[in-house]
């Protein structure tokens, strides 16, 4: 146990010379002085590599192949170059990510193979995307759990040990009942109902006691529900916002499963993306808090259907509820008040309702274009 009984005397040092809050202290602990939230073997140190803040960071995605990933790969590739962002994923890629730039496997739960992966490639950003969405997370409980909240202890601690920046989503699901809904602020009660909440709110409150304990810079933005043409939701409870762009241009007729008049924060993936690059890169002393509500637009399956029949006066919308779906949309945020992310680090987004149909509108009439002319 000499590990334990070094690591001990190292955080009573640390603990008596400290501050009242105690927070600085223990952040300089980590970088030096090997001062670590995981036990590990005793041949083993930390001496993490500090990059000046003009260096590109060298980034890592999990969970890159899922409905988010690959659009913020390709983001950050324009701003960071091309090898310095690295797509990972337990699943195989598609060929065209495959060879647009570097792509890993990697499982989050085997805190290992990540420790090499960040090791081996010099990370100094990890975006942490894997994770089981709301309605496939009830579904399946006990991988939700393992994957969102003992994957999270796995990123948490290679993020504090190797002193990488580490980007953390949430989302207004880790918001319930007995929140305020309409709007919500950052701060107010927080009692999800769903397993893919719950393990959000474990997230944002683990991703914080790190920073204040360990000097983690973790960030986290609530995203709302992510609207995009070229990839596909991965079982949330707000897909029904992009299928029905995908039935309306095949068969002019969509089943929504959650009620008309169900009103649910949304986001086109553009903003979404811009939002996350823009908080990574915003200056330390501009973050008031560390995890912040970010919203664009609010809308029901009524009002998204009328803005579409603008386009598409044909389309016929039809109702058979979910109430596994419906349940969950009923507690979360109606409208989401991102005032602090506003004013702090000056989130604004691009895309209402309007703008984000005629943008689903043209991207689905431009991929028809190229089909039709190959
Ligand atoms: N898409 C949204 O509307 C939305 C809204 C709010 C928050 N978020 C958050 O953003 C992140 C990305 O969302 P998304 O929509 O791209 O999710 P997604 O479900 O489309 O993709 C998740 C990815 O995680 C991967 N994954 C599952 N288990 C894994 C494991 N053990 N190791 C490594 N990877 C694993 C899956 O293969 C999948 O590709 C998630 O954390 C999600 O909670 C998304
Ligand atoms: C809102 C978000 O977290 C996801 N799209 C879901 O519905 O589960």
């Amino acid at each position: 146990m000499p590990v334990i009984r070094s690591l001990s005397r190292v955080a009573k040092q640390v603990l008596s010379s400290s501050p009242a809050c105690g927070c600085q202290p223990l952040a300089i602990a980590v970088r030096n002085i090997s001062f670590s939230p995981r036990q590990v073997t005793s041949d083993a140190s930390f001496h993490s590599v500090s990059f000046s803040e003009t260096d590109h960071p060298k980034v890592l995605i999990t969970g890159g192949l899922g409905q988010l990933g690959v659009g913020l790969a390709k983001l950050l590739r324009k701003r960071f170059g091309k090898n310095n962002v690295i797509l990972s994923d337990i699943r195989k890629p598609p060929s065209n990510v495959f060879h647009s730039g570097p792509f890993i496997y990697s499982d989050i739960l085997d805190y290992k193979n990540l420790r090499e992966i960040v090791v081996n490639n010099r990370i100094t950003w990890l975006v942490h995307y894997s994770a089981l969405l709301s309605a496939v997370g009830e579904a399946n409980v006990a991988l939700a759990r393992s994957v969102n909240i003992t994957g999270l202890h796995n990123i948490l601690d290679i993020a504090a040990e190797h002193g990488l920046r580490l980007f953390v989503p949430s989302t207004i699901g880790a918001f319930g009942p007995t929140s305020p809904r309409d709007p919500t602020p950052d701060l107010c009660l927080q009692r999800p109902r769903t397993i893919y909440g719950v393990s959000k709110v474990h997230a944002e409150l683990m991703g914080e006691y790190y920073h204040h304990r360990y000097g983690l810079d973790f960030r986290c933005l609530r995203y709302p529900g992510i609207i995009s043409a070229d990839t596909m939701p991965g079982g949330g409870t707000t897909d029904y916002a992009v299928q029905i762009f995908h039935d309306a241009i095949k068969s002019g007729k969509f089943e929504c499963n959650l009620r008309p008049d169900t009103r649910l924060p949304m986001m086109y993936i553009d903003d979404c993306l811009r939002a996350t690059l823009e908080v990574m890169e915003a200056p330390t002393d501009t973050l008031s808090m560390r995890t912040y509500n970010i919203n664009a637009m609010s809308f029901t399956p009524e009002e998204l259907t009328l803005e579409l029949q603008k386009h598409m006066p044909e389309l016929e919308v039809t109702y058979d509820v979910d109430p596994v779906r419906q349940a969950i949309a009923d507690s979360w945020p109606m409208n989401f008040d991102d005032s602090n992310a506003r004013n702090n680090w000056g989130w604004k987004h691009d895309y209402d309702l309007p703008e984000l149909v005629q943008t689903m509108l043209n991207f689905f009439a431009a991929e028809r274009h190229m089909a039709q002319i190959n």
